[in-house]
């Protein structure tokens, strides 16, 4: 049965759906140029942007060569249609001015390239939405995250690449995890590889692994990710920066599933889904000559565009509830913080709500669960210096008592992640993980 909860004091309404909504749709007609008569219809079922350029993945797909790749995007707003020009080469034009971000209505014209277009009310439209509030670990209840769940769930039950776009902390990687543990794969590996995490020189050595001897250093001969993640799914994560070098080894890589360890002469096969996700406008990236576009066909059979937390809204209440009680807040969130945080614009995305609930538990504002103190008040190097007990065992209780709390709180402000908490404590993630178990925190 799905949640039933209706929160109107905010302003937004988390009710499980009804199945059908109405939205406003507009069509955009092509008039003049190379594409007359294509047209595409923008409704409440297309994606939250549609995209106008000569790029393969636009929906609106023009043949116009003055019209850039992704040109411009298209999106539903309230009393129109909203244009944003995606840095074309040369320019979207409403009513003969440069346009950088309009809102269209019935009528309206826009110009780019040699191409004209008319820009159509079709009237209130019927579509249908998923009635599900989340995706696996992804949680979303907003008709934008609505409307990719039966994609997801497609793209779930296949194996082909994904490239997953968005802003910084939007959930591209819960989501490249919550397709891998909704496919048939989910028994398999999850393994992340981050292009900005490693050294240009070193790549290739961790993306396909290397035999003992093969640079000073490498000691003893080491599976690569691809390897590692045999059966299962490699994520790769800021793909839009991995070095161009590499792009042609990548590309071999994903088209015959098989690597070749550095310094290694065998070819060895591999059963790898690549999910790949980046916070940069890849068509860009390909048009300006820094990605090549076979690569970029390879990979982008499918793409998403998870939209920036201010484009959902309505998931800002709904996500909020759902951290405060994953990070341990008592009851509901606070009625005001709900209301503060709605109005906030969460450049740092869903990262950075999730940091502010946790913030907002750990430093004890309202309905925050009490932290378990060793004997529930006071000050614990105080209390054990009370218990006057010889020196080395005194410090091994203070010492316990402040890992137990750094860990803890390290761990909360980074939502459980072990890695990312590792690092915000300087420390390296196998210690940190003996300090979480010898606190017997998860
Ligand atoms: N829809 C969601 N529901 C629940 N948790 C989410 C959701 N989206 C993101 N998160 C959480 O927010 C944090 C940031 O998400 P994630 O790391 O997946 O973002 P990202 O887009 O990959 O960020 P970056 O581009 O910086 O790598 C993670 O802790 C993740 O679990």
């Amino acid at each position: 049965m799905p949640r039933m909860q209706d929160d109107t004091s905010t302003g937004i309404t988390t009710r499980t759906p009804p199945v059908r909504t109405t939205t406003s749709s507009y069509s955009v007609v092509v008039v003049t140029g190379p594409d007359v008569g294509t047209s595409f219809l923008v409704d409440g079922s297309s994606p939250a942007r549609v995209y106008l350029g000569h790029g393969p993945t636009c929906e609106l797909k023009v043949s116009d060569r003055r019209i850039s790749r992704r040109h411009a995007a298209f999106a539903l707003a309230e009393g129109g249609l909203r244009v944003t020009d995606l840095d074309s080469t040369n320019g979207t034009f409403v009513a003969g001015v440069r346009v950088f971000d309009a809102l269209l209505t019935d009528g309206e014209i826009v110009t780019a390239g040699e191409s004209t277009f008319r820009i159509d009310a079709a009237g209130a439209r019927e579509v249908s939405l998923s009635a599900a509030e989340s995706f696996g670990r992804v949680v979303g209840a907003s008709a934008e995250m609505r409307r990719l769940y039966p994609l997801l769930e497609t793209l779930a039950a296949s194996d082909v690449p994904v490239v997953i776009e968005g802003e910084t902390g939007t959930g591209k990687e819960a989501l490249a995890e919550a397709i891998h543990e909704a496919s048939p794969r989910a028994a398999g590996p999850f393994v992340v590889f981050d292009c900005t995490a490693v050294a240009p020189t070193l790549v290739e050595s961790e993306l396909f692994g290397h035999e003992r001897g093969a640079f000073t250093g490498a000691m003893a001969s080491r599976k690569g990710l691809f390897e590692q993640a045999d059966g299962g799914t490699l994520f790769i994560d800021e793909l839009g920066d991995l070095d161009p070098t590499m792009q042609p080894k990548l590309l071999r890589a994903v088209e015959r599933m098989e690597v070749r360890r550095v310094g290694g002469d065998k070819w060895i096969k591999v059963n790898t889904r690549i999910i790949a996700a980046t916070r940069r406008d890849l068509d860009r990236e390909v048009q300006d000559g820094r990605f090549r576009d076979d690569l970029f066909f390879r990979l982008a059979v499918a793409r998403i565009e998870l939209p920036p937390l201010r484009a959902r809204r309505g998931d800002i209440a709904h996500l909020t509830r759902h951290f405060w009680k994953r990070l341990g807040g008592l009851g509901e969130p606070p009625y005001e913080l709900l209301r503060r945080f709605e109005r906030m614009p969460w450049y740092g995305n869903i990262r950075e709500l999730a940091n502010a609930v946790s913030r907002c538990i750990a430093l004890g504002e309202q309905n925050v669960q009490a932290e378990p103190a060793p004997t529930g008040h006071g000050d614990a190097m105080e209390e054990v210096l009370a218990l006057d007990l010889p020196y080395p065992r005194a410090r091994d209780r203070i010492l316990a008592e402040f890992e137990n709390r750094y860990v803890k709180r390290v761990l909360t402000l980074h939502n459980g992640n072990v890695t990312r908490a590792a690092e915000a404590s300087g420390i390296g993630r196998r210690y940190f993980t003996t300090l979480v178990s010898r606190t017997g925190k998860p």
